[in-house]
């Protein structure tokens, strides 16, 4: 059996009077593909960031290869690498500039931050764009560079919100590829996405969270049960969306 790479235990978080997290667990091997998928609100976003060290817990602990993530914040951080949903950048770096500045701050030595960051800008397909300003950056492209960041020191678990969002489809398959590489060298990813198509080819793991609860986790496989995981998903989430009752306006050519 291989170590537990991501512990988490108990995880409650609560915003007013809403409860976004209601008593989470999880426990992912080292070498897992995992995604976490539910739908908008469901508390994704929320747990990922209790479990990166950016939003604190009302009530849980969080392990990363057994480092309290709450009790040893830096510790812990030293082991993760984090592509955030929204992601923020420094926008007068350049995207060079910027992965080799992602390094230094993890404390690699210089010249070998500008080598590793030339070699992800090139397998992120940044290479042309490297000596522009991030500022002028698209989407897909800042996505790309947060994640060259959140590589650079080779981090044992690397934790991503939507990381596909805004990706044009040939950067999706290099950033999979590179995913997928990464993990099959022993390291862990755990994503949040709402791609079921995505999730299904590339995670070994899953788990669904609805209203703050993780509602099924395990291989696949098991999750799938026979199904597509997007069948899955809509079984064990419902249907909640109105059927449009009282939107008899739209559509209609009548004023
Ligand atoms: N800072 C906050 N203050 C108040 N409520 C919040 C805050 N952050 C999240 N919430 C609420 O907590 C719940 C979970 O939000 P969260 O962003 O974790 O969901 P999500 O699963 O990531 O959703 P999505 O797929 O739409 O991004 C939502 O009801 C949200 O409105």
């Amino acid at each position: 059996m291989r170590a537990v790479a991501i512990s988490v235990q108990g995880l409650w978080k609560r915003f007013g009077t809403k409860q976004a997290v209601a008593g989470i667990d999880l426990a992912i091997e080292a070498g897992s593909f995992a995604g976490l998928v539910g739908p908008n609100g469901a508390g994704k976003t929320t747990s990922l960031s209790m479990m990166t060290g950016l939003l604190r817990p009302d009530f849980g602990r969080i392990l990363i290869n057994g480092v309290d993530v709450w009790a040893d914040p830096v510790g812990a951080k030293a082991l993760i690498g984090v592509v955030p949903a929204e992601v923020r950048l420094f926008e007068r770096l350049s995207g060079a500039e910027l992965l080799e500045y992602a390094g230094r701050l993890r404390g690699i030595p210089a010249i070998e931050a500008r080598r590793r960051a030339a070699q992800l800008l090139d397998v992120l397909d940044l290479a042309p764009d490297a000596r522009r300003l991030v500022a002028d950056y698209s989407t897909g492209m800042r996505k790309k560079a947060a994640l060259g960041s959140a590589l650079i020191h080779n981090p044992a678990v690397l934790f991503l919100d939507e990381p596909l969002e805004g990706v044009d489809p040939v950067s999706a398959e290099a950033i999979r590829r590179l995913l997928t590489r990464f993990v099959g060298s022993g390291s862990t990813v755990l994503f949040s996405s709402h791609v079921m198509e995505l999730v299904e080819q590339v995670c070994d793991r899953v788990s669904i969270i609805d209203q703050g609860r993780i509602i099924a986790s395990g291989t696949t496989d098991e999750v799938r049960n026979g199904r597509t995981l997007h069948q899955a998903f809509i079984d064990l989430v419902g249907v909640r969306a109105h059927d449009g009752e009282g939107l008899s306006w739209l559509g209609s050519s009548s004023v």
